[in-house]
């Protein structure tokens, strides 16, 4: 998609609005969050600003709940149509974009305030990180540096859960990732019993296989294939790989401390060593992977999240459905 076509809104698929113009679409004068609801979200992460929320993520789940219950309603006009009794399977939101961006705090906030509207109560969160192979596999594979690159992935295990769930299985499991392990969890899952919502979140959620397709492969599945509504969360590059080095520094304070933590043999690197450090990772690893594999897929969203300075969103894009 060109620059011009996306600026000149007239031939872009995208309608865009200003910080301001999404605010002011659903504010929290018309619908104020509720005590319970601060403390919740403060839960969340304590740097997610209540005004950021109110402004920008409680607009965003009103309309993604005019988008449930409309296919809630589908369903029941589906069900009637062909005589079936059908179970509604859950209404399924696919979050992309970089490490460290941000996805999981968005999809915890979104979480939370998805579950307050009645016809939703069961929100669940799975993130794609469980998918990895095990460290074991990615070393035999000699895909240690490659850790978030399509190919560290078990895509089949990704798309048989996701199928599942479509399916209406009533309960479906998925694997655990540990980020202080870092590795997949052994003998441990996520047990999902008969969501409303699923939240997907991952920076490969809307990837599609690279390699050319052979006739055999034409009926190929992709992972948002199962989406009913996908959100891709943007910030320029220098931004982010900020965000990962102040994550880290925050990590090794914290969590590197742990014996058990992969990383622990730098929890005791001053602050100018854990920087660089981290900017080797990001350099290496995440800021390839940005620009390679997860950058590309961002014109795949029904709607993505500009976020400035401070995570604070500066803009939204939503697609003209
Ligand atoms: N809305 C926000 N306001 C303030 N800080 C935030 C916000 N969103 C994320 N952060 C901070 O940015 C960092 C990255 O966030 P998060 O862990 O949610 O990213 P992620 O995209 O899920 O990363 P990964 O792919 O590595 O799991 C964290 O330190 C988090 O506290
Ligand atoms: C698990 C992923 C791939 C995605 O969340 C990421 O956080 C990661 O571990 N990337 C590999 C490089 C790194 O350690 O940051």
């Amino acid at each position: 998609m060109s620059q011009t076509m996306l600026e000149n809104e007239s031939l872009s698929p995208y309608l865009s609005f200003t910080r301001e113009e999404w605010a002011g679409l659903y504010s929290a004068d018309i619908q104020p969050l509720t005590e319970w609801e601060v403390s919740e979200l403060q839960g969340i992460n304590e740097n997610v600003s209540l005004n950021e929320v109110s402004s920008i993520y409680l607009p965003l789940c009103r309309l993604l709940n005019l988008y449930v219950t409309s296919s809630q309603q589908l369903h029941l006009q589906s069900n009637a149509f062909l005589r079936k009794q059908m179970k509604k399977p859950p209404f399924i939101i696919g979050i992309a974009g970089s490490v460290a961006v941000g996805k999981s705090t968005t999809s915890r906030i979104i979480q939370a305030l998805l579950s307050r509207w009645p016809n939703t109560p069961k929100v669940e969160l799975v993130t794609t990180d469980g998918f990895l192979y095990p460290n074991a596999v990615l070393e035999q594979k000699g895909l240690m540096g490659k850790k978030g690159f399509p190919e560290s992935y078990d895509l089949k295990g990704l798309i048989q859960f996701l199928s599942q769930l479509k399916s209406g299985k009533p309960v479906v499991e998925a694997p655990i990732y540990s980020h202080l392990e870092y590795d997949i969890l052994p003998d441990q899952v996520q047990t999902i019993s008969e969501p409303d919502i699923v939240i997907v979140e991952g920076i490969n959620v809307l990837q599609v296989p690279k390699q050319k397709r052979s006739k055999k492969q034409n009926t190929q599945i992709f992972v948002s294939d199962f989406f009913d509504f996908s959100l891709y969360v943007d910030a320029d590059e220098e931004e982010i790989k900020q965000w990962y080095v102040d994550r880290f520094k925050i990590l090794r304070n914290t969590a590197f401390q742990s014996p058990v933590s992969y990383f622990h043999r730098y929890a005791d690197l001053n602050d100018e060593e854990a920087v660089e450090f981290a900017l080797n990772i990001w350099n290496t690893i995440n800021g390839l992977n940005l620009r390679e594999n997860i950058l590309p897929t961002k014109y795949r969203a029904h709607l993505i999240l500009e976020k400035g300075k401070n995570h604070s969103v500066s803009g939204v894009k939503m697609r003209k459905m």
